[in-house]
């Protein structure tokens, strides 16, 4: 509530923020539109989770890496160039222009095309390509970072979010997408998260390129129909036949595309394209792979995964949950070719990308959402004034032992009591004259309320 000089109130005994109503116009405290804020209680959310993505990482045995959020246009729109051949030029730009259509790009102060990157992965590739020989492959890299989209706020959807990258580079085998896997299986293992709760489909671009093949379309259309077929299950079967045929394709070739594409079952894709396809032999070696591990009730084949990305050129996956109530969970792939098209060898690659919004909005649906309270150790009192220097000698000693101290002046005993409630402390040492005098201090234990007196180096003893 104002004053009525406007002049900033009293700190209440609470001291709850009071906001001023005054002539002074207010900054707009929201974040840019399509952007969040983290306040501790979200941050402790977030970094639960990203503690687990570490952590899964590590049992993988895979390093960390980071890159800039800032990027040059070029790494995410190509353009024409001798190296790349015109055919796949043509496809590339298709489908960078599919995927990313709403790039955060803009020109910066000395004429440069930048992004706010959309994705991690042409980060990645740019920096093996740039580190070289001075690299031993496989290379098993993670990375936690914000990616960002600009996308029309009449949507009303987010711009940013933070990814987990996992990547493998060097290995052509699809043992490495079943490490992947595997990476996968582990987190959701760690949250709580079931095979009855969540399933990971898995296909192969290998499926798409041999129907196309079967049907004799044309090379250049590949990547049109790609982006196409990706998104049956979302839109109609009349949208993807219109669109197709739109694109060129035929009648007859729609059909064999749809019907290859709702294929669930391995035998039958085996069927259809004959067991010494490229796309039938790794699937069914991932599979076996799968069984070994022991995470063969996660997975299963399901022709109809693409995903949007132009680049992936082998296996891709997606985790799903099984109510269907919400998007990709997480999703990832072979891409062979991504290398070439920044000029350098091609080098076998895989990994996927793992996003910071459906996962919270599964675990809240499945009430695994933890509650993360505020820790603290120790919370010291200061009751008289003249006892500064000690309190703090005593707050030093305890941090030093690696012990959390919330250092409270200026208080009121009551609201002291309340916030050691609502901290979660240990222990409230107050610091107060008439103990000092006998040299000691008083110690509340919290959980159990036992109060007591003890000496000031009996504080950083162990209990
Ligand atoms: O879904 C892909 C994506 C990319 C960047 C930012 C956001 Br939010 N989402």
């Amino acid at each position: 509530t104002a004053t009525k000089d406007n002049a900033r109130p009293p700190s209440t005994d609470d001291d709850t923020l009071v906001s001023v109503a005054s002539e002074r116009s207010l900054v707009d405290v929201n974040p840019p539109r399509g952007t969040r804020d983290f306040p501790p209680e979200d941050m402790r959310l977030r970094n639960w989770l990203f503690n687990n993505f570490r952590e899964v990482s590590r049992l993988l045995s895979f390093e960390e890496v980071d890159f800039p959020v800032l990027e040059s246009e070029a790494l995410f729109i190509r353009k024409g160039g001798e190296e790349i051949t015109q055919q796949a030029w043509a496809e590339i730009v298709m489908n960078e222009l599919f995927s990313y259509c709403q790039l955060y790009n803009f020109e910066d102060k000395g004429g440069r095309r930048v992004v706010l990157r959309p994705e991690i992965t042409p980060s990645l590739a740019r920096l093996v390509i740039k580190q070289g020989k001075s690299v031993s492959l496989p290379l098993k890299w993670f990375t936690i970072g914000q990616c960002w989209r600009y996308e029309r706020m009449t949507r009303g959807r987010r711009r940013e979010h933070y990814q987990w990258n996992m990547d493998i580079i060097g290995l052509s085998k699809v043992r490495a997408e079943a490490e992947l896997i595997h990476a996968i299986v582990l987190l959701f293992g760690r949250l709580g998260i079931t095979s009855s709760d969540v399933g990971i489909r898995i296909s192969s671009r290998k499926v798409l390129q041999a129907v196309l093949q079967l049907h004799s379309i044309p090379e250049h259309l590949f990547a049109e129909v790609c982006v196409i077929v990706d998104k049956m299950g979302k839109v109609s079967r009349d949208v993807i036949e219109n669109e197709l045929m739109t694109a060129g394709v035929s009648i007859e070739a729609i059909k064999g595309i749809i019907e290859v594409l709702s294929l669930k079952s391995l035998s039958k894709l085996e069927e259809v394209l004959g067991s010494e396809d490229e796309a039938v032999t790794d699937l069914k070696s991932l599979f076996l792979l799968a069984e070994h591990y022991g995470y063969i009730q996660w997975i299963n084949f399901d022709a109809s995964v693409v995903r949007g990305l132009a680049y992936y050129t082998g296996i891709v996956f997606e985790a799903f949950d099984r109510e269907g109530k919400l998007r990709a969970i997480c999703g990832g792939g072979r891409y062979d070719r991504l290398f070439s098209t920044f000029g350098s060898d091609d080098i076998p690659a895989c990994g996927f990308g793992f996003g910071d919004a459906v996962i919270f909005e599964l675990l809240k649906e499945k009430g695994l959402l933890p509650d993360l309270n505020r820790q603290v150790d120790d919370i010291v009192f200061l009751l008289d004034e003249e006892l500064e220097g000690s309190a703090l000698k005593i707050v030093s000693s305890l941090r030093q032992t690696g012990r959390s101290v919330d250092l409270i002046q200026d208080k009121r005993l009551k609201w002291v009591f309340k916030h050691a409630e609502r901290i979660n402390a240990e222990r409230l040492i107050l610091v107060g004259n008439s103990e000092w005098q006998r040299g000691m201090v008083r110690v509340k234990i919290l959980a159990t309320r036992d109060e007591f007196e003890v000496k000031m180096d009996e504080l950083t003893a162990p209990s």
